[in-house]
Protein backbone atom coordinates (compact mmCIF):
# COMPACT_ATOMS: atom_id res chain seq x y z
CA UNK A 1 0.00 0.00 0.00
CA UNK A 2 1.45 3.62 -0.92
CA UNK A 3 0.10 6.39 1.64
CA UNK A 4 -1.85 9.40 0.77
CA UNK A 5 -0.24 12.55 1.86
CA UNK A 6 -2.08 14.92 4.84
CA UNK A 7 -1.00 17.71 2.73
CA UNK A 8 -0.64 21.00 6.14
CA UNK A 9 0.18 23.67 3.27
CA UNK A 10 -3.09 23.22 1.45
CA UNK A 11 -5.26 22.92 5.18
CA UNK A 12 -3.23 25.99 6.21
CA UNK A 13 -4.43 27.83 3.31
CA UNK A 14 -7.97 26.97 3.71
CA UNK A 15 -7.92 27.74 7.12
CA UNK A 16 -6.36 31.16 6.71
CA UNK A 17 -9.04 32.32 3.63
CA UNK A 18 -11.46 31.61 6.55
CA UNK A 19 -9.71 33.56 8.81
CA UNK A 20 -9.22 36.63 6.40
CA UNK A 21 -12.94 36.40 6.09
CA UNK A 22 -13.53 36.72 9.77
CA UNK A 23 -10.42 39.79 10.26
CA UNK A 24 -12.60 41.65 8.17
CA UNK A 25 -15.99 41.42 9.73
CA UNK A 26 -13.90 42.29 13.00
CA UNK A 27 -12.71 45.20 11.20
CA UNK A 28 -15.76 46.23 10.51
CA UNK A 29 -16.20 46.73 14.28
CA UNK A 30 -13.45 48.40 14.85
CA UNK A 31 -11.55 45.64 15.89
CA UNK A 32 -7.67 44.39 14.19
CA UNK A 33 -6.55 41.60 16.02
CA UNK A 34 -2.70 41.58 17.54
CA UNK A 35 0.29 39.40 18.27
CA UNK A 36 3.29 39.92 19.79
CA UNK A 37 6.44 37.72 19.33
CA UNK A 38 9.20 38.27 21.75
CA UNK A 39 12.47 36.38 21.19
CA UNK A 40 15.40 36.39 23.23
CA UNK A 41 18.92 35.44 21.32
CA UNK A 42 19.74 34.77 17.77
CA UNK A 43 19.23 31.39 17.71
CA UNK A 44 18.55 30.85 13.39
CA UNK A 45 16.18 28.26 13.99
CA UNK A 46 14.03 30.56 16.02
CA UNK A 47 15.12 33.68 14.12
CA UNK A 48 13.18 31.71 11.00
CA UNK A 49 9.81 30.59 13.03
CA UNK A 50 9.52 34.32 14.17
CA UNK A 51 9.85 35.75 10.54
CA UNK A 52 7.31 33.34 9.26
CA UNK A 53 4.70 34.78 12.30
CA UNK A 54 5.21 38.02 11.35
CA UNK A 55 4.94 37.24 7.44
CA UNK A 56 1.51 35.49 8.05
CA UNK A 57 0.18 38.14 10.39
CA UNK A 58 0.73 40.59 7.91
CA UNK A 59 -1.01 38.07 5.19
CA UNK A 60 -4.33 37.78 7.65
CA UNK A 61 -4.40 41.48 7.93
CA UNK A 62 -3.14 41.29 11.75
CA UNK A 63 -1.00 44.06 13.76
CA UNK A 64 2.28 42.51 14.27
CA UNK A 65 5.01 42.93 16.92
CA UNK A 66 7.91 41.41 16.92
CA UNK A 67 10.20 42.07 19.74
CA UNK A 68 14.27 41.04 19.41
CA UNK A 69 16.17 40.87 22.54
CA UNK A 70 19.88 40.19 22.99
CA UNK A 71 20.72 37.16 24.50
CA UNK A 72 22.00 38.70 27.43
CA UNK A 73 18.88 40.05 28.15
CA UNK A 74 17.46 39.67 32.11
CA UNK A 75 14.87 37.69 33.36
CA UNK A 76 13.57 40.94 35.42
CA UNK A 77 13.37 43.14 32.13
CA UNK A 78 11.81 40.42 29.93
CA UNK A 79 8.97 40.55 32.86
CA UNK A 80 8.70 43.96 32.40
CA UNK A 81 8.36 43.88 28.42
CA UNK A 82 5.72 40.96 29.23
CA UNK A 83 3.62 43.14 31.66
CA UNK A 84 3.83 46.23 29.27
CA UNK A 85 1.96 43.57 26.43
CA UNK A 86 -0.41 42.34 28.91
CA UNK A 87 -1.49 46.06 29.45
CA UNK A 88 -0.90 46.98 25.84
CA UNK A 89 -5.12 47.19 24.12
CA UNK A 90 -3.48 46.63 20.71
CA UNK A 91 -2.04 43.07 21.76
CA UNK A 92 -4.95 40.43 21.67
CA UNK A 93 -1.95 37.58 21.66
CA UNK A 94 2.06 37.13 23.48
CA UNK A 95 4.09 34.50 22.40
CA UNK A 96 7.58 34.02 23.78
CA UNK A 97 9.74 32.03 21.51
CA UNK A 98 11.24 29.10 23.33
CA UNK A 99 13.40 27.88 24.56
CA UNK A 100 14.88 30.77 26.50
CA UNK A 101 18.07 31.25 27.47
CA UNK A 102 19.64 29.06 30.76
CA UNK A 103 19.71 32.37 32.59
CA UNK A 104 16.18 32.76 32.16
CA UNK A 105 13.27 30.33 34.07
CA UNK A 106 10.83 29.81 31.30
CA UNK A 107 8.04 28.96 34.31
CA UNK A 108 8.17 32.39 35.33
CA UNK A 109 7.80 34.22 31.96
CA UNK A 110 4.75 31.70 30.96
CA UNK A 111 3.55 32.25 33.98
CA UNK A 112 3.57 36.13 33.83
CA UNK A 113 1.49 35.68 30.60
CA UNK A 114 -2.26 37.07 30.94
CA UNK A 115 -4.03 33.90 30.72
CA UNK A 116 -6.75 35.62 27.76
CA UNK A 117 -3.48 36.70 25.92
CA UNK A 118 -1.80 32.98 26.28
CA UNK A 119 -1.79 32.23 22.62
CA UNK A 120 0.58 29.04 22.81
CA UNK A 121 -1.80 27.93 25.73
CA UNK A 122 1.17 26.82 27.90
CA UNK A 123 0.35 29.05 31.14
CA UNK A 124 -0.88 26.65 33.64
CA UNK A 125 -4.32 27.99 33.76
CA UNK A 126 -4.61 27.42 29.99
CA UNK A 127 -3.85 23.58 30.67
CA UNK A 128 -5.88 23.11 33.35
CA UNK A 129 -8.99 24.11 31.31
CA UNK A 130 -7.76 22.43 28.45
CA UNK A 131 -7.59 19.47 31.27
CA UNK A 132 -10.91 19.64 32.68
CA UNK A 133 -12.50 20.59 29.22
CA UNK A 134 -13.61 24.37 30.01
CA UNK A 135 -13.01 26.77 27.30
CA UNK A 136 -9.58 27.84 26.93
CA UNK A 137 -6.69 28.81 24.36
CA UNK A 138 -4.95 25.20 23.28
CA UNK A 139 -1.61 25.05 21.94
CA UNK A 140 -1.05 24.92 18.41
CA UNK A 141 0.66 21.79 17.75
CA UNK A 142 -1.64 20.00 19.61
CA UNK A 143 -4.44 21.54 17.66
CA UNK A 144 -2.80 21.69 14.74
CA UNK A 145 -2.99 17.83 15.14
CA UNK A 146 -6.68 17.64 15.80
CA UNK A 147 -7.75 20.05 12.89
CA UNK A 148 -5.38 18.05 10.46
CA UNK A 149 -7.14 14.89 11.06
CA UNK A 150 -10.28 16.29 10.70
CA UNK A 151 -10.28 17.70 8.10
CA UNK A 152 -8.96 14.68 6.37
CA UNK A 153 -12.60 12.87 7.51
CA UNK A 154 -10.08 10.56 9.73
CA UNK A 155 -12.48 8.94 12.30
CA UNK A 156 -11.05 9.66 16.17
CA UNK A 157 -13.89 8.41 18.17
CA UNK A 158 -13.14 4.94 19.28
CA UNK A 159 -10.00 4.32 18.06
CA UNK A 160 -6.79 3.64 19.71
CA UNK A 161 -3.94 6.38 18.78
CA UNK A 162 -0.73 5.61 19.96
CA UNK A 163 1.60 8.93 21.23
CA UNK A 164 5.42 9.16 20.99
CA UNK A 165 6.61 11.42 23.32
CA UNK A 166 5.16 12.87 26.51
CA UNK A 167 6.68 16.54 26.43
CA UNK A 168 4.59 19.55 27.77
CA UNK A 169 4.46 21.13 24.22
CA UNK A 170 3.38 18.17 22.46
CA UNK A 171 2.83 14.51 23.54
CA UNK A 172 0.68 15.43 27.04
CA UNK A 173 -1.93 17.85 25.14
CA UNK A 174 -2.05 16.10 22.10
CA UNK A 175 -3.01 12.93 24.24
CA UNK A 176 -5.25 15.08 26.07
CA UNK A 177 -7.07 16.88 23.08
CA UNK A 178 -7.96 12.84 21.83
CA UNK A 179 -9.13 11.58 24.30
CA UNK A 180 -11.58 14.47 24.29
CA UNK A 181 -12.60 13.37 20.81
CA UNK A 182 -12.61 9.93 22.15
CA UNK A 183 -10.23 8.21 21.00
CA UNK A 184 -8.61 5.03 23.64
CA UNK A 185 -4.74 7.09 23.95
CA UNK A 186 -1.71 5.20 25.01
CA UNK A 187 1.34 7.55 25.60
CA UNK A 188 4.91 5.80 24.98
CA UNK A 189 7.84 7.25 25.79
CA UNK A 190 11.89 7.05 26.05
CA UNK A 191 11.29 4.38 29.41
CA UNK A 192 8.54 2.44 27.69
CA UNK A 193 9.77 -1.13 27.15
CA UNK A 194 7.88 -2.80 24.35
CA UNK A 195 6.63 0.26 22.51
CA UNK A 196 6.66 -1.87 19.17
CA UNK A 197 4.08 -3.65 20.66
CA UNK A 198 1.89 -0.96 21.31
CA UNK A 199 2.61 1.42 18.57
CA UNK A 200 1.28 -1.67 16.17
CA UNK A 201 -1.83 -1.54 17.67
CA UNK A 202 -2.35 2.06 17.01
CA UNK A 203 -5.51 2.88 14.21
CA UNK A 204 -3.26 6.26 14.51
CA UNK A 205 0.07 6.80 15.46
CA UNK A 206 1.03 10.28 16.87
CA UNK A 207 5.22 11.13 17.06
CA UNK A 208 6.74 13.36 18.60
CA UNK A 209 9.91 12.35 20.04
CA UNK A 210 12.67 14.39 18.26
CA UNK A 211 14.81 11.92 16.75
CA UNK A 212 15.10 11.95 13.27
CA UNK A 213 13.63 9.12 11.36
CA UNK A 214 13.04 7.11 14.73
CA UNK A 215 10.11 5.17 13.49
CA UNK A 216 10.06 3.13 10.60
CA UNK A 217 7.61 0.81 9.35
CA UNK A 218 8.55 -1.97 11.75
CA UNK A 219 6.26 0.35 14.28
CA UNK A 220 3.43 0.83 11.82
CA UNK A 221 0.04 -1.32 11.47
CA UNK A 222 -0.82 -2.26 7.73
CA UNK A 223 -3.14 0.74 7.32
CA UNK A 224 -2.32 3.30 10.04
CA UNK A 225 -2.85 7.15 9.54
CA UNK A 226 0.65 8.67 10.90
CA UNK A 227 1.19 11.99 12.33
CA UNK A 228 5.21 13.38 12.41
CA UNK A 229 5.25 16.09 14.35
CA UNK A 230 8.92 16.01 14.71
CA UNK A 231 11.34 19.19 13.50
CA UNK A 232 14.67 17.87 13.23
CA UNK A 233 17.27 19.78 11.90
CA UNK A 234 19.92 17.48 10.28
CA UNK A 235 24.12 18.36 9.53
CA UNK A 236 23.32 18.93 5.93
CA UNK A 237 20.61 22.07 6.75
CA UNK A 238 17.57 19.60 5.81
CA UNK A 239 14.65 19.87 7.92
CA UNK A 240 13.83 15.68 8.85
CA UNK A 241 10.49 14.35 10.76
CA UNK A 242 10.86 11.67 13.60
CA UNK A 243 9.30 9.27 11.04
CA UNK A 244 10.94 7.96 8.46
CA UNK A 245 8.60 8.91 5.69
CA UNK A 246 9.52 6.79 2.63
CA UNK A 247 9.63 3.60 4.56
CA UNK A 248 6.77 4.17 6.61
CA UNK A 249 4.29 5.54 3.63
CA UNK A 250 4.63 2.25 1.88
CA UNK A 251 2.64 0.86 4.70
CA UNK A 252 0.65 3.19 6.27
CA UNK A 253 -3.02 5.14 4.89
CA UNK A 254 -2.15 8.51 5.35
CA UNK A 255 0.87 10.20 6.68
CA UNK A 256 2.13 13.78 7.54
CA UNK A 257 5.27 15.09 5.36
CA UNK A 258 8.53 16.80 6.86
CA UNK A 259 8.28 19.97 6.39
CA UNK A 260 4.48 20.47 4.83
CA UNK A 261 2.63 18.36 6.88
CA UNK A 262 1.92 19.74 11.24
CA UNK A 263 4.49 22.87 11.12
CA UNK A 264 1.72 24.73 8.44
CA UNK A 265 -0.64 24.20 11.52
CA UNK A 266 1.31 25.32 14.40
CA UNK A 267 1.52 28.93 12.76
CA UNK A 268 -2.09 28.32 11.49
CA UNK A 269 -3.70 27.65 14.78
CA UNK A 270 -1.55 30.53 16.79
CA UNK A 271 -3.09 32.82 14.37
CA UNK A 272 -6.38 31.22 15.18
CA UNK A 273 -5.73 31.60 18.87
CA UNK A 274 -4.89 35.46 18.46
CA UNK A 275 -8.47 35.35 16.44
CA UNK A 276 -10.10 34.38 19.40
CA UNK A 277 -8.50 35.88 22.35
CA UNK A 278 -9.50 39.50 20.50
CA UNK A 279 -13.07 38.57 20.33
CA UNK A 280 -12.91 36.95 23.74
CA UNK A 281 -11.53 40.59 24.95
CA UNK A 282 -13.61 42.14 22.94
CA UNK A 283 -16.57 39.87 24.81
CA UNK A 284 -17.32 39.21 20.47
CA UNK A 285 -18.18 35.25 21.66
N1 LIG B 1 6.68 29.76 22.43
C1 LIG B 1 6.86 28.95 21.39
N2 LIG B 1 5.79 28.54 20.66
C2 LIG B 1 5.95 27.72 19.58
O1 LIG B 1 4.96 27.34 18.92
C3 LIG B 1 7.27 27.31 19.22
C4 LIG B 1 8.35 27.77 20.01
N3 LIG B 1 8.11 28.57 21.08
N4 LIG B 1 9.62 27.40 19.73
C5 LIG B 1 9.93 26.59 18.55
C6 LIG B 1 8.77 25.69 18.17
C7 LIG B 1 8.84 25.14 16.77
N5 LIG B 1 7.68 25.67 16.07
C8 LIG B 1 7.41 25.51 14.71
C9 LIG B 1 6.51 26.28 14.05
C10 LIG B 1 6.31 26.15 12.68
C11 LIG B 1 7.03 25.24 11.95
C12 LIG B 1 6.83 25.18 10.48
O2 LIG B 1 6.10 25.94 9.90
N6 LIG B 1 7.54 24.30 9.78
C13 LIG B 1 7.49 24.21 8.32
C14 LIG B 1 8.83 24.36 7.66
C15 LIG B 1 9.78 25.33 8.28
C16 LIG B 1 11.21 25.21 7.75
O3 LIG B 1 11.37 24.83 6.57
O4 LIG B 1 12.12 25.47 8.52
C17 LIG B 1 6.97 22.85 7.93
O5 LIG B 1 7.04 21.91 8.73
O6 LIG B 1 6.52 22.72 6.80
C18 LIG B 1 7.92 24.43 12.61
C19 LIG B 1 8.10 24.55 13.98
C20 LIG B 1 6.99 26.47 16.93
N7 LIG B 1 7.54 26.49 18.15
Amino acid sequence: MTASLMNGKVVAQAMREEMKQEVQKLQAAGIQPGLAVVIVGEDPASQVYVNSKHKTCLELGYYSEVHRLPEDTTQEHLLELVGKLNAQSNIHGILVQLPLPKHIEEKAIIDAIAVEKDVDGFHPISVGNMIIGDDSLLPCTPAGVIELLKRYDVEIAGKHVVVIGRSNIVGKPVSLLLQREHATVTMCHSRTTNMKELTKQADILVVAIGKANFVDRSFVKPGAVVIDVGVNRLDNGKLAGDVHFDDVSEVSSLITPVPGGVGPLTITMLMHNTLKAAKSIHNLE
